[in-house]
Formats: C-alpha cells, structure tokens, sequence
C-alpha cells in the first residue's frame, strides 16, 4: 500500500474517531424555559431513618437483614444527612445556577403505618414543608417524586407490598396527602422513579429491595418467582400510578395548576449485528425495558411482543383500567444512563422461566471484544452519549412526541478512600460525560424532541443502593471519614460556567 494512501487511511480513521462535540456549550444554547436540575432519593439522601416520627421502609429492612447484599454492608441510617443539612445543601444548588430539584418523599416518615389511619407524621410534613420553603426561597423549582422504592416495611409485612393490588389503594391514599400538603408550592409531581428497576431489581434479579427472585438466581434470594413476581410488581405499580393521577387531576389540577407524570428509565439499544435476528431481538429488548410502561400509558395495553412470549405469566388489564392508563400523564421523566447490544438468544423457554431470559433478547456490552463505550466506575454502566438522543427520538417516534424531562443521567467513579482529596475532586470523565450528554440533549432538541428539562444524578455522592458508599456519582464529594463535609469536585465548577453562559 502506498505510504500516501496509508496516510489517507489513518486520517480517515482519525476522523471517525474525533469526537464531533463542540468543545464548550452553553446554557444560553437552550431555550430560556429548559430547566437545569439535579435529582436524588429520599433513602438515598436524608438518613435520620429513625428520627423525627419516621416509620421503616422495606430499604431499611433490606440493609439491615441482608448486609451482604450491599456493598461494605453499608446503609441508608444516616446516608449524607439532608434531613439536617438541607439549608446548606439548598444554598449550593443556588449557587451553582441550578433551576430545579428533584427529591423524592419518605412514604414512612410521611405514614410511618403505610396508611393515613395508621396517622400522618406531623413532623414528616414539617420536614418536607421546610424543604419545599427552602427551595422556593431560592428560585429552585421543586420536581417530587412520591414513590422513589422505599415502600412502608408495614405494607410489606402486612400484604407483600407491591406484590398485592391492595397498594393501589394505599398509594392513592398516600398520593392524596401529598398533593393536599404541598401541591399549592409543588407544581412538578412524579408518581413513581423507574418501574422497571423496581420491578426487575426486587423481584427478578433480587438485587434490590425487599430482594425476591427465584433461588436459581445468583443473588441467592430465600423467596420469590422471577418468572411471575416482576410482572405482577409492575402491573400493580402502573395502576398505582394511574390511580394517584386520576386523585390528582380530580380534586387538585384545576386549582393548583401543576402538572404530573412519571420516571422511566430505558437502555439506549442497538442492535449487535445488521441481521434481522438481531434487529427484531433489539425491538423485543426496547419493548421488555421501555415498552413494558410506555405502551400502557400511551396505548393502555403491554406490547405485543410481551404478551406473546410471557403468555398467561403476564397480568391483564380491565377495559377500565386500560382507560384510565392511556395517557395518565403531562410529562414523561427519562432516566438515561446507559447503552447496549441486543443479540438473539435461542433460550429454552421451557424451564426456568424468568424475566431475564423471556425477551429472548441478550444485552451485550460488547461487540468483537470492543466495548460500546468506556466503562464506568459501576459494573453495569458504559459510557454511550449519543444514546440519550437516540432514545428521545425513538420517544417522539414510538409514542407520538410526549413532553419530556431527563430526570437523571449522570456517571460514577469507584470510591477509592485512599486517594488525596484534590485528585478525588478531579472529575474530569463526569465532565466529558455530561458535556457530550448535554449536548446530544440539545441535537435532540433541535430535531423537534419535546425535551423541557436535564436533571444530573446527582448533587452529591450518596447511598448508591446495592453499592452502598463504594461508587460516587456526585458533582460534589462527600467526605464519608470526615463528617460528611462537601467539596465541589471539578464538574461542579464545569456546571457552574456551563449554567451561566
Ligand atoms: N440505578 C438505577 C437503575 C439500576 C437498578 C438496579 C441496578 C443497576 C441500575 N437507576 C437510577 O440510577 C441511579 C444510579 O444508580 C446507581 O448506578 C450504579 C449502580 O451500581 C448503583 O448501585 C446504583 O445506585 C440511582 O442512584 C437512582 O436512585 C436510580 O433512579
């Protein structure tokens, strides 16, 4: 080969390799209304788990019963403290330039019994009024989430949770407390954070709380079905969900105006091969992770796919319960973290049945041992940006362009305690990240996406769930050894000049 057509070559590969970001963007780039926010969890965030009237949630019993499924046994008791530290940690939101907050609501410190007959925590009101107040004295838009996984452990015991329609009622009793409390200041509500984590990390995989899943399972669950439970969790989860919109725009949108949705979290998903195998088992991977709570709400019916191959495993909706679905929402929340390949399986559909194998669609990180993106500091998590625009057209394409918040995306680093603070600080991956996300948000939005709103996750590092405090995803850094302090990592600053340009 010519020593000039080498050269050619290797520009041509070079080419494909630049990243085609610009390298600065500006806030100013977006509409004046977009909304910049960050999110997190009430489990995640407050700690105070026994303090101030609050009442066990199932992540409570969770940390506590099975220590071993949760990385350093760590738990939420008193995760990073905003029950006590919510005015300062509300001032650097502020100083950031942050337009909104997401957090979620305790149910147990709001109804420690689960039920408003079990009594209504007046402290818990308190502490959530307090909050709210703090941020609107601020200029901060508050977004709620009502249910973000830490259902009352009284449910739990007394039905099963999520497992039993009898929640439906319960949440719907619990939602009408929120909206009457402080739905005059709230005008963004979410019902519930990611279904599909909730459904598949409890119920399928076990990873999450209360950990259910068959004993095949790797993570050696005691109880559960991972070929049933998921399906009847998400079922009871969508009419939850609709039963608190209905309760919502009954009694309370007219007057209060806000607006109300829900968070749903999805893989960017490419197909691992161009054979059509591959392109229909990538349609079977969208349906069983997105679909599964997208066509309900905007077609009141699961996708055909899912009814096709989970059968009489998969709960079906009433005529009625299939209209008050259909489009119970204002805005749909988008949780993008990730990207991956979908390969055809051929698997034995005879025995073991279990949600992770029912799409007949592998999720793969790799294709001809080259990752889709550099990996994280999580196990699950490779770096794709142009998924989190490929995912808001493949919405506006699939389910007729729907108002849309991103409610989180953000990335993580290992927690390595023996790293001197200023390099702990010097984020410079979670910059990159957010830079390319960010901006593919914007193409996005230049290709008629509906897209109102970015929430990074999150703020500060936190209790990252089964990972406890051994990954950070924060823009800031909590020092766990030193009183919880904070210090603004490196893309903190990014943000703060992103924000103000
Ligand atoms: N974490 C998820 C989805 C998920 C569920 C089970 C296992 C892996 C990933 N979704 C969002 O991601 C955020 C980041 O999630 C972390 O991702 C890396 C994992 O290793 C870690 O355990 C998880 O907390 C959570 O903090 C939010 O509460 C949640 O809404």
């Amino acid at each position: 080969m010519s020593f000039v057509l080498m050269i050619l070559l290797s520009l041509t590969a070079l080419q494909l390799q630049v990243d085609t970001t610009p390298s600065e963007i500006k806030r100013s780039q977006f509409p004046p209304e977009f909304m910049f926010g960050t999110a997190s969890s009430a489990y995640q965030y407050e700690g105070a788990v026994r303090e101030g009237g609050r009442g066990p949630s199932i992540w409570d019993t969770f940390t506590h019963n099975h220590p071993d499924k949760i990385a350093n046994g760590s738990t939420g008791d008193v995760a990073i403290d905003s029950y006590h530290r919510y005015k300062d940690d509300v001032s650097i939101m502020k100083d950031l330039g942050f337009d909104a907050y997401r957090f979620s609501l305790s149910w147990s410190r709001i109804l420690p019994s689960g039920k408003p007959s079990g009594g209504v925590n007046i402290e818990g009101i308190k502490y959530y009024n307090n909050l709210i107040d703090k941020l609107i004295s601020k200029g901060i838009e508050p977004f709620v989430t009502l249910f973000h996984w830490d259902s009352p452990q009284v449910l739990e015991q007394q039905y099963g949770g999520f497992l039993s329609h009898l929640i439906v009622e319960d949440f719907h009793d619990y939602a009408n407390i929120c909206f009457r409390e402080f739905g005059d200041r709230v005008k963004y509500w979410i019902t519930l954070n990611e279904p599909w984590s909730f459904s598949v990390g409890g119920y399928s995989s076990g990873i999450l709380a209360p950990g259910r899943c068959s004993s095949r399972q790797k993570s050696g669950c005691s109880m559960g079905d991972s070929g049933k439970e998921p399906y009847i969790v998400a079922h009871n989860q969508l009419l939850a969900h609709a039963s608190a919109v209905q309760v919502y725009r009954d009694k309370y949108q007219m007057e209060q105006k806000g607006k109300i949705g829900i968070t749903i979290v999805s893989n960017w998903i490419t197909p691992y091969s161009n054979s059509k195998e591959d392109n229909d088992a990538t349609k079977r991977a969208m349906d069983f992770m997105y679909g599964w709570f997208m066509d309900p709400l905007t077609k009141g019916d699961y996708p055909l796919s899912m009814k096709t191959l989970v059968g009489s495993r998969l709960p079906k909706f009433t005529k009625e319960q299939a209209r008050a679905l259909n489009g119970s929402f204002d805005f749909i929340g988008l949780n993008y973290y990730s990207a991956r390949y979908a390969q055809n399986t051929k698997h034995n559909c005879k025995i073991n049945k279990s949600y992770s194998t029912d799409s007949r669609a592998n999720q793969r990180v790799e294709r001809n041992g080259t990752y889709i993106g550099p990996k994280a500091g999580s196990s699950w998590l490779y770096i794709y940006p142009k998924g989190i625009e490929e995912l808001l057209l493949y919405t506006k394409e699939t389910y007729n362009n729907p108002t849309i918040y991103i409610t989180e995306n953000g990335v993580d680093e290992i927690n390595n305690e023996n790293l001197p603070l200023q390099e702990a600080l010097a984020d410079n991956t979670r910059i990159e990240f957010y830079r390319q996300h960010i901006f593919h948000v914007l193409r996005a939005l230049r290709e008629g996406v509906d897209v109102r709103g970015y929430f990074a996750w999150s703020l500060f590092d936190n209790f990252e769930w089964m990972d406890g405090y051994s990954v950070r995803f924060g823009l800031n850094y909590v020092n766990y050894k030193d009183g919880l302090k904070r210090y603004p990592k490196r893309s903190s600053q990014w943000f703060q000049k992103f924000l103000h340009q």
